[in-house]
């Protein structure tokens, strides 16, 4: 397979649910070895893609390939290169978490997986709780479990579903770290998730869907450009402010002075005002836009 294949190609993506039209022709392709992101409000259709994708889910229309692989003609080999994170906590009640393990890599035909599974459990601290059956694992660490049985056959392509909904920081922290890792050798992944900052901060591209529909797709560095609405909130010395800048400023709760500007230079213009009209200031806090402002816009204006 060439490199030039798409890890993850969808094209014109249709699927409708009685009167819901979840996907609404969604295209994207998703290059090998990429961190991609897929944001969108509840209902967007983030969830029933990636069952498409996983064949759970038939769409009406379109197509949905993993490695080159069609999900519906080439249903074993796409399955294979895909390993998903589910959005629900599904477990076997029946058995501890290294026979887990082991059935889910029997389904993949992999019976000498031992060193692998080791791996995995270490990066994900699972090691300690080996031999403990899933029933008594709490939420946090069903959690990493699941991830466990979607990289136990090491795919090239790792697609996760808000993996990081209720769990603390320190599952956040080893997963990030873990599926960095996996990333850096070469493992594409596909996160769906409602904290944006994780989105920033890990992916290099990423797609926003709305209604079933890719309302943007970028880069996460392009993306934070649309926006330039910046923030500076200024502590004074003095209780009002030159008549100028009236109606410009908002006044927080704390006493403290904010100004939304889209140029350095109406900032500069403020504090030069301020300079001359004998005010001091006391502290200054600049905020740069993140991608929930762009989030934020793009969902508003599309
Ligand atoms: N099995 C189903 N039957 C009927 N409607 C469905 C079904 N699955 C999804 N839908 C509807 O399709 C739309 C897209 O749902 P989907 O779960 O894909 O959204 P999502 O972006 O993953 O949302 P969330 O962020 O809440 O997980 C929603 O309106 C949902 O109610």
């Amino acid at each position: 397979m060439s490199e030039a294949t798409p890890a993850i190609h969808i094209g014109d993506l249709r699927k409708r649910f009685r009167t819901t039209q979840a996907l609404d022709g969604v295209s994207l392709d998703i290059r090998q070895g990429e961190f991609f992101g897929l944001l969108g409000p509840n209902g967007a259709g983030k969830t029933t893609l990636i069952s498409i994708l996983a064949g759970l889910t038939r769409a009406d229309a379109g197509q949905a390939a993993v490695m080159g692989h069609d999900v519906v003609r080439d249903y074993r080999q796409a399955r294979r290169a895909l390993g998903v994170v589910p959005q629900e906590l599904v477990y076997d009640p029946f058995f501890n978490v290294r026979e887990t393990l082991r059935i889910q890599s029997g389904y993949f035909g992999l019976r000498h997986n031992e060193a692998w599974i080791d791996e995995i459990m270490h990066h994900l601290d699972l090691a300690r709780h080996a031999d403990k059956n899933t029933q008594s694992l709490s939420g946090g660490m069903k959690r990493r479990l699941l991830v466990a049985q979607a990289l136990v056959h090491k795919p090239p392509v790792i697609v996760l579903d808000e993996p990081t909904a209720g769990v603390d920081v320190d599952l956040r922290r080893s997963l990030w770290e873990f599926i960095s890792r996996l990333n850096g050798e070469g493992h594409t992944v596909l996160l769906t998730t409602h904290y944006l900052e994780e989105a920033e901060a890990l992916c290099g591209r990423i797609a926003m869907l709305k209604s079933g529909r890719i309302v943007a797709c970028d880069t996460t560095r392009n993306l934070l450009q649309l926006t330039n609405e910046h923030c500076a909130q200024l502590r004074l010395d003095a209780e009002s402010i030159p008549a100028a800048w009236q109606g410009r400023l908002a006044r927080d709760a704390d006493g403290c002075w904010r100004i939304n500007f889209g140029d350095y230079a109406e900032l500069e213009a403020l504090l030069a005002d301020l300079r001359g009209g004998g005010i001091r200031v006391l502290e200054m806090h600049l905020q740069e836009p993140d991608l929930e402002d762009v989030f934020t816009d793009i969902m508003k204006r599309t």
